[in-house]
């Protein structure tokens, strides 16, 4: 039986704008390709943080324009985001499985629901950043006028924040489950379009899932061997930015959750990745999560680079 991956793709496989996004996905197309030729079964997730802000913006802008027109809700905004990014990726992933003449795999997206908890305290406060980078003044302008809530993210400016439930159980996963090995799947896009139960119909809640937590609950539950998280640093490192910065090249579950617990990775950023990553690790005996540079998916699953996380 073929290896089986799970590769979360993070901001910067995607680029922030409908141009960049166009450009971006070449080069991802290419690094995924690169993993099919690798002999692996591949599932890809993707982030959304910039597209799903963007499509935001612009329905509340039309409903501003027309009070006729309500406005859009948030959960729907995700689904936006999905086939949008879904269609960009599968047109490039396309492409290039046809320039290396692979022409037997099938290429599709799954517009996926996640379930949430209604009562998920992550309701009350708003983590998620969505969207383009702010200054402070068009931050506070937002808040004032459209009801945000903005915080300052990282250094880089300043951005929308959402609510961010944990993920609770994928609604396709039997869908999911069905097509891979026989196609290539585009699933869980900005961590799935977060839902509740209201009898047997799902409601959509108003929140942007983590794409990471939901990747790593994705690929526990189709017994991945490996979990791929794909972002802008080739490894993870303790005392980052700092002079005595130190890269990790292989750690255990429990070193990884020593080192989160010591506050070694941002919040927002690296630690909702290695608590993914540690969730995989110790799910079954054999699973490895890696975490690297979008450039360097193959010679991470190859072992030769990342921070690999296991048991
Ligand atoms: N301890 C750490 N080790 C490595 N990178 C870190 C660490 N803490 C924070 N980071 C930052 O986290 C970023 C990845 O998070 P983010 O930009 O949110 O991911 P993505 O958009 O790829 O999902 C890295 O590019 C790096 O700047
Ligand atoms: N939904 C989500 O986690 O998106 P980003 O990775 O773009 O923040």
């Amino acid at each position: 039986m073929k290896k089986r991956a799970v590769i979360a793709l993070g901001g910067n496989a995607l680029g922030n704008t409908l141009p960049e996004q166009m450009i971006a996905v070449k080069g991802t197309s290419k690094v995924i390709v690169d993993l099919v030729e690798a002999g692996y079964d591949v599932v890809v997730t993707h982030g959304n943080g910039p597209q799903v802000g963007m499509i935001n913006n612009a329905m509340a802008a039309l409903s501003r324009e027309n009070p006729k027109q309500p406005n859009t809700p948030l959960s729907v905004c995700v689904a936006m985001s999905q086939a949008y990014i879904g269609y960009d990726l599968q047109n490039a992933i396309r492409e290039e499985l046809l320039n290396r003449n692979i022409k037997d795999l099938a290429v599709s997206t799954m517009v996926t629901q996640v379930r949430v908890d209604e009562e998920d305290p992550a309701f009350q406060h708003p983590t998620k950043p969505i969207g383009h980078f702010m200054t402070e003044e068009e931050a506070k302008y937002a808040e004032e006028h459209y009801d945000y809530k903005c915080v300052e993210d990282s250094g880089r400016g300043w951005r929308r924040v959402v609510a961010s439930p944990a993920p609770v159980e994928i609604v396709e996963l039997e869908a999911i489950k069905q097509l891979v090995g026989k196609q290539l799947v585009i699933c869980c896009g900005g961590g799935g379009i977060p839902v509740v139960h209201n009898g047997n119909h799902l409601s959509g809640a108003s929140a942007v899932i983590d794409k990471d937590w939901t990747s790593s609950l994705l690929a526990a539950e189709i017994d991945a061997d490996v979990f791929i998280i794909l972002t802008a640093v080739e490894k993870v490192a303790v005392n980052f930015g700092k002079p005595d910065q130190q890269w990790l090249d292989d750690i255990t579950v429990e070193e990884a959750r020593q080192y989160a617990a010591e506050g070694q990775f941002a919040a927002g950023s690296m630690l909702p990745k290695v608590d993914a990553a540690i969730k995989f690790a110790e799910s079954k005996k054999g699973r490895t999560a890696i975490i690297t540079l979008l450039e360097k998916a193959r010679e991470g699953i190859e072992g030769k680079t990342g921070t690999r996380i296991h048991l």
